[in-house]
């Protein structure tokens, strides 16, 4: 199946520098999110990999560079333009709004769209995520942190986005868990859609990829193939090292 906002280009970043409070946080980075593929974003806390989300979000300026989703410059777009382009981008943080339902939280994630399109972006959002029938009139406060991210999850995918970034899958939830939102974005992918996982635990981010970036200090270190880096983990382990967090894995 192919999304509404299908690109064949995807997502691509260029020669991007934010700076944040005055301090120069990313210095030249350059990455792509090709449509269709699953690529993945690693690297040590304070990278700078959400100060990269929050920019291609609309959230925080650039100071320098560019982020184009097909032919179309995402710099200097409001955040719901941006959305509109077909970049959809799940924030660290599973932020849901607790009180209301798994059906409501879905709801408020469509409310810009016309309705056959709601119907259709809610009836893929059950079909990747089943079990959230069940759950349907149940508050998100409620939720297990796996069924929150599958909600979180879904609430980007009703847009039938071209392209799907996601901060931190994996953060503070059980391996059963995370296993379990894996398929889903085999599939997001397959639908045709560019997904990047940014992590800073790389073990999952890796089985899933085909190209992998590595970031360190607001610098791209390592850009390739992800396999390389399941084979070569020093590669991986020394961008950790230097910024004295233990472990990728
Ligand atoms: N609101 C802010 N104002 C100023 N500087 C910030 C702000 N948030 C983060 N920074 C700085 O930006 C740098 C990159 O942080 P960022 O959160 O982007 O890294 P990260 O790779 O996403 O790490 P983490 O996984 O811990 O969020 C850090 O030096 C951090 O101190």
């Amino acid at each position: 199946m192919v999304p509404s906002n299908a690109s064949p280009d995807g997502l691509v970043i260029a020669d991007l520098a934010v700076s944040r409070a005055g301090r120069s946080i990313l210095h030249g980075v350059s990455l792509e999110v090709p449509a269709g593929a699953i690529t993945t974003l690693l690297g040590p806390n304070g990278a700078g990999k959400s100060t990269l989300m929050l920019t291609i979000a609309g959230l925080l300026p650039a100071t320098r560079g560019r982020v184009a989703q097909g032919d179309r410059d995402l710099l200097g777009l409001r955040p719901e333009q941006i959305r509109s382009t077909g970049v959809a981008v799940v924030a660290e943080g599973r932020r849901l709004l607790g009180d209301l339902s798994v059906h409501d939280n879905l709801r408020v994630a469509t409310y810009a769209l016309a309705g056959d399109d709601a119907g259709a972006g809610l009836d893929r959002a059950l079909q990747l995520f089943p079990e959230l029938e069940k759950r349907w009139d149940t508050p998100a406060r409620l939720l297990s942190g796996g069924e929150q991210q599958m909600v979180v999850i879904a609430q980007a995918i009703v847009s039938r986005p071209s392209t799907l970034l996601i901060d931190e899958l994996s953060l503070g939830l059980a391996p059963v868990a995370v296993q379990r939102l894996l398929p889903a974005l085999e599939a997001v992918a397959a639908d045709g859609v560019g997904v990047l996982l940014v992590e800073q635990f790389a073990h999952v981010a890796l089985s899933l990829a085909e190209r992998a970036y590595v970031m360190h200090a607001g610098r791209i270190d390592f850009r390739g193939e992800a396999s390389e880096l399941r084979e070569r983990p020093e590669l991986l382990e020394s961008a950790y090292r230097l910024s004295g967090t233990a472990s990728a894995v």
